[in-house]
C-alpha cells in the first residue's frame, strides 16, 4: 500500500527499427547520461535515467527525478528536449535501408513488452511467413519478405481486441511527461505491434495489424498517433470486441472447393450460405491481445483520481464482458495461435476467474508457462483462492451458494455476482494451473500494477473447440453476471459473429467516471483531446468495403467527420476503393518518382464516394487488400486501413497546372516514404549534403541558386514535382552533424525548392541536427519571445517604481526579495482587478 501511494516513475521506450534504436540507445548512454550523473538541484544529487533491467536490449528507462528539476535545471531540460524532438523528427528519419524510422515511445507498463514476448515465441508458427521471435537476440526476424508475398500463403497477424488509443500527435511531452496521462501509455501496445511487424528489412511487410476500440474517439486518436508509424498492414476498427465479427479471406491457392476451405476453418456451411455467398475462409488470427476493459486499480499510482471512486463493484460488473470478450478471442484464433489476456487491475474476479471460466467454457485451451520469459521482470503467481466482494459495503461471502442465500427471496432473480466470480474447487485446480499466470505488483520493481495470461489451443484440440458468439453470451448470461458498467446492449443474431447484429450506444447520462472505469482508466485533464476524421465524404452505396455500425460514440463525435447514418440504422464511414493500377494518377506518381515495376500499384485505395484519386492515396499490402475486398464491413466500423502515401500538391503546383491546363500533380508524403523509399529507383534519388539541409530548413522556398553543387545541378536536371533527396551523413562547420543518411521527400518548382515536411518537424529536425531552430517560424518564435521578455522586464521595471513610491513598506522586503519578480505580481493583480496604480 505504501508504494502505491508513492508518484510512478517516469518510464520511456526507445523504439522505431532496430538499428536506429540502437544509435539512439547509444547517444542516450554516452552522452546524456554522463551528463545527468552529477547534477545537484537545490542542493541535493539527481540520477541520470536508468535503464529497465528486465527490459529486452536496455531500450526502456526510467527516470526519477521531480518535473521540477526537467524544467530548471539546465541539463535535465536540455535531456528533455532530447526526447520531444526524437520524438517529433520520428515520422521522417529514414535511415537506409531499414523500414521504419525511430521514436520514443513512452512505456508506463511492462505488460506491452510482456505481450511481446508472447506474441513472438521462440517457435515460428508453421502456417505464416511473417516474424517469429528470437529470445535470446530479441530480434524479430523473418524468414520471407518478398514485396508482394501472396496473401494466401500468409497467416494474418492480428490483434483484434482492443488496442491501444494513443496520445495526439505531436505531443510536445508524450515521452517524457512526470504524470503520464493513461492516454500516453496507451499506444505503446500497438505501436510495439507495428514495430515488431515492421522488423524485417522489409517496407511493405505480409503480415496485418488490427487495432480495435469500441469507443469512436479512441479510434481517431489512435488513428492520428499511428501516423509515427505509419504502415501499409495496419487497420483500426470500431466495434464490441466480444463481438467482433468474423472476417473472410479468398480461398487459398490448391484450396479448389470451397468445402475444404470450410473444414480448414470449421466455419458452418449453413451459415456461409445464410450470408448470401460472400464466399471465401475465415481469417483466423495468430495472436490476439486482450488488453480489456478493467477497473484500473493496478494504475493507482498514475490515476490518483482512482483512490477516490473506486468500489469493487467495478470490477465485479466488468467481469461478464471480459469473460465474453476472451471467448470471441478464442473462437478467432488460429489453431496454432496464442491470446494474451491482460489487465491493469490486481482484482482477481478480473483476471483469475475470467481466465478459469474461459477455460471451463473453451475445453481446448490451455495456460502457456511463460516464467522463462523476460526472467528479469520480478512476478508472482496467479492466485488460486480470493473471495470477492459482494457489494459497495465490501461484504465478503467464502462461497456463490452463501451468496445467494444471503440475498432476500425477491432480490435472487437480479444476483449481481455470477459463480464464476468465485474461485474453482479444488478438484479443478490441478487442470487449470492459474500459477501460469503473471501477477506483476508495484512495490516488486517499482512499476504500476498488472495480470497477464497466455492461453493457447492445446495440443491435438479441436480447430471448432471454442463457441459461438451466442454460446459465450448464454454462458456469461447464465453466471448471472450483473454488469452495471456495461452499457452496451447486444442484439444477437442466429449464429456466431456472421450474423451478429448490434447496437450499441452509451446512454446520456454516462459520466466519464464511468467511461474511465469501464475503459480501466482515470479520467485526465488530455481526455478532452479530439481528433478530427481526414477526410469528410459520403459513402457511395456500392463501396467494395464500407465500415458501419458504431460500437460507441458517447454522442460526442456526432455530425463530424465522415460518419454518417445509413438508411439500416448503422454509420457509414466513407468507402474504401482500390483503383485500377493503370490509373493516369497512379500511372504519373509512378513516373515522377521513377518507381520499379515491383511498386504495388494494385494495392492504392482512395476513400470518397467516387471512387476517383480525388485528392489523397493510400498504400496497403496484399493481405489488408484481401480482408477489404472479401469483407462489406456491414457490422462494424472499419476507421481505417493502409497508410496515407500521396496527396494531390496544392497551391503553387495546383495554379501552375491549370494554368497549363493539366491536374493538379501529387506529392509523396513523408509518413508514405518509408513503405515507398525501397520501390524508388535509387539512381533518381537525388544526393544531398548537410549544408544543403540547412538552406532547406532554414528558408520556406529557397532558390535552386541557393544551394552548392552538385546538389544545384541534380536539382536543375529534375522535372518540377516531387522528389526523394538523400543527405549524406556527415559534418558541418559548427558541431552540427547528421550521425546517419537522411531520406525527404521535397518539391521542385520553377526555380524554387521545398523540403515536404510540417513546420513542427522541422524545427525538431533543426534542433537535432543543428543545435537551434533556424526554421521561419524557429525564427519568428524566437523573436516574439525576445520581445515578450524585453516588454515583461521593461513592464516590471516601471511597476517596480510605481509599487515603490505607493507602498514605502516594501522597502524593507525588497531587500530580502527579488523585487522584479514582486512587482511582475503586484502588476498581475491590479490588472486583474481594474486597479491602476499611479
Ligand atoms: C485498458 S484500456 C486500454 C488499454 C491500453 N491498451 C493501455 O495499455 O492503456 C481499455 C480500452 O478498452 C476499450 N473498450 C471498453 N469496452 C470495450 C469493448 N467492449 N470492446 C472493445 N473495446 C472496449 C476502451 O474504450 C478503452 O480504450
Amino acid at each position: 500500500m505504501d508504494k502505491l501511494r508513492e508518484p510512478l516513475p517516469t518510464t520511456f521506450r526507445v523504439a522505431g527499427s532496430r538499428q536506429t534504436a540502437m544509435v539512439l540507445k547509444e547517444t542516450i548512454e554516452k552522452t546524456y547520461v554522463p551528463q545527468l550523473a552529477s547534477v545537484v538541484f537545490e542542493d541535493e544529487p539527481v540520477g541520470p535515467p536508468v535503464q529497465l533491467s528486465w527490459y529486452p536490449d536496455g531500450l526502456a528507462w526510467q527516470l526519477n527525478v521531480p518535473k521540477k528539476v526537467l524544467r530548471k535545471s539546465p541539463e535535465f531540460k536540455k535531456f528533455h528536449s532530447f526526447l520531444v524532438f526524437e520524438t517529433e523528427v520520428v515520422r521522417l528519419v529514414v535511415s537506409l535501408p531499414s523500414s521504419l524510422p525511430p521514436s520514443l515511445s513512452p512505456l508506463s507498463r511492462a505488460r506491452a513488452r510482456a505481450h511481446l514476448g508472447e506474441i513472438y515465441p521462440d517457435k515460428k508458427p508453421s502456417r505464416c511467413c511473417p516474424p517469429s521471435f528470437s529470445t535470446s537476440s530479441r530480434t524479430i526476424k523473418s524468414s520471407t519478405c518478398a514485396p508482394h508475398p501472396d496473401p494466401r500463403s500468409v497467416s494474418p497477424f492480428v490483434v483484434p481486441f482492443r488496442c491501444s488509443p494513443p496520445t495526439t500527435y505531436p505531443s510536445p511531452i508524450s515521452p517524457i511527461s512526470l504524470s503520464p496521462s493513461p492516454r500516453v501509455a496507451r499506444i505503446a501496445q500497438t505501436a510495439q505491434l507495428l514495430e515488431a511487424l515492421h522488423s524485417t528489412e522489409c517496407s511493405v511487410p505480409p503480415g496485418l495489424l488490427i487495432a480495435n476500440d469500441s469507443d469512436y474517439k479512441r479510434t481517431h486518436l489512435l488513428i492520428h498517433q499511428s501516423a509515427r508509424l505509419p504502415s501499409p498492414c495496419f487497420m483500426v476498427t470500431n466495434v464490441d470486441a466480444s463481438i467482433f465479427p468474423a472476417l473472410r479471406l479468398p480461398f487459398a491457392p490448391g484450396q479448389d472447393s470451397e468445402a475444404e476451405a470450410e473444414a480448414e476453418v470449421d466455419v458452418g456451411k449453413e451459415r456461409k450460405r445464410r450470408r448470401g455467398g460472400m464466399g471465401g475462409r475465415a481469417l483466423l488470427f495468430d495472436r490476439i491481445l486482450c488488453d480489456v476493459p478493467c477497473s484500473g486499480d493496478g494504475t493507482l499510482r498514475k490515476n490518483v483520481g482512482i483512490w477516490k471512486y473506486w468500489n469493487p463493484m467495478d470490477g465485479n460488473g466488468l467481469h461478464g464482458l471480459q469473460l465474453r470478450i476472451l471467448q470471441r478471442a478464442m473462437r478467432m484464433l488460429h489453431p496454432e495461435g496464442r491470446i494474451v489476456y491482460s489487465t491493469c487491475s490486481l482484482n482477481p474476479v478480473e483476471n483469475e476467474a475470467v481466465v478459469t471460466e474461459a477455460l471451463r467454457i473453451v475445453p481446448g485451451f490451455e495456460l502457456v508457462d511463460v516464467s522463462e520469459q523476460m526472467p528479469t521482470l520480478v512476478r508472482r503467481p496467479g492466485l488460486t483462492a480470493w473471495v470477492p466482494a459482494a457489494d459497495r459495503d465490501l461484504t465478503f461471502l467464502e462461497t456463490y451458494d452463501a451468496y445467494m442465500r444471503s440475498l432476500p427471496e425477491t432480490k435472487c432473480g437480479e444476483a449481481r455476482l455470477g459463480r464464476s466470480h468465485w474461485p474453482p474447487a479444488e478438484s479443478e485446480l490441478g487442470a487449470l494451473h492459474l500459477e501460469r499466470c503473471m501477477r506483476v505488483y508495484p512495490h516488486l520493481q517499482d512499476t504500476g500494477g498488472f495480470f497477464v495470461a497466455v492461453l493457447r489451443r492445446k495440443e491435438g484440440a479441436p480447430n471448432g473447440a471454442a463457441p459461438s458468439i451466442k454460446e459465450g453470451k448464454r454462458v456469461a448470461e447464465e453466471s448471472k453476471v450483473s454488469d452495471e458498467r456495461e452499457t452496451k446492449k447486444m442484439r444477437l443474431g442466429e449464429d456466431d459473429g456472421e450474423d451478429v447484429s448490434m447496437t450499441t450506444a452509451t446512454p446520456p447520462g454516462k459520466s466519464r467516471r464511468e467511461d474511465a472505469v469501464e475503459s480501466g482508466e482515470a479520467m485526465d485533464e488530455d481526455d478532452a483531446e479530439e481528433s478530427e476524421p481526414t477526410e469528410p465524404s459520403t459513402p457511395a452505396p456500392d463501396a467494395p468495403a464500407t465500415a458501419s455500425a458504431p460500437a460507441k460514440d458517447n454522442g460526442k463525435g456526432k455530425g463530424k467527420g465522415k460518419e454518417k447514418q445509413s438508411g439500416d440504422g448503422g454509420f457509414k464511414e466513407s468507402p474504401y476503393t482500390f483503383v485500377a493500377p493503370d490509373d493516369p494518377i497512379v500511372q504519373g506518381c509512378i513516373r515522377q518518382l521513377s518507381l520499379t515495376p515491383t511498386f504495388p500499384s494494385s494495392n492504392i485505395l482512395v476513400r470518397n464516394p467516387a471512387g476517383e484519386p480525388a485528392r489523397s492515396l493510400y498504400l496497403t499490402n496484399d493481405l489488408v487488400h484481401a480482408v477489404l475486398q472479401s469483407n462489406d464491413f456491414k457490422r462494424m466500423r472499419l476507421m481505417t486501413a493502409g497508410t496515407k502515401i500521396f496527396t494531390k500538391h496544392e497551391g503553387v503546383a495546383r495554379a501552375e497546372a491549370s494554368a497549363e491546363g493539366r491536374d493538379t500533380p501529387f506529392r509523396l508524403l513523408s509518413e508514405g516514404l518509408p513503405a515507398v523509399l525501397p520501390y524508388v529507383q535509387p539512381e533518381s534519388i537525388v544526393d544531398a549534403c548537410i549544408a544543403d539541409l540547412r538552406t532547406l530548413l532554414e528558408d520556406y522556398y529557397p532558390l535552386v541558386t541557393a544551394f552548392g553543387e552538385p546538389f544545384r545541378e541534380a536539382l536543375g536536371a529534375k522535372p518540377m514535382g516531387s522528389h526523394v533527396v538523400k543527405f549524406k551523413e556527415g559534418s558541418a562547420d559548427g558541431g552540427a552533424s547528421l550521425t546517419h543518411d537522411l531520406v525527404l521527400p521535397i518539391w521542385k518548382s520553377a526555380t524554387s525548392v521545398s523540403l515536404m515536411i510540417d513546420k513542427k518537424a522541422k524545427s525538431a529536425l533543426s534542433l537535432r541536427v543543428f543545435g537551434e531552430d533556424l526554421t521561419v517560424a524557429g525564427r519568428e518564435a524566437a523573436q516574439k519571445q525576445a520581445q515578450k521578455q524585453a516588454r515583461t522586464a521593461s513592464e516590471a521595471q516601471t511597476t517596480t517604481a510605481i509599487s515603490v513610491e505607493a507602498t514605502p513598506a516594501l522597502d524593507a522586503m525588497q531587500e530580502e526579495e527579488d523585487v522584479t519578480v514582486r512587482a511582475v505580481e503586484a502588476a498581475r493583480v491590479d490588472a486583474g482587478e481594474g486597479q491602476v496604480s499611479t
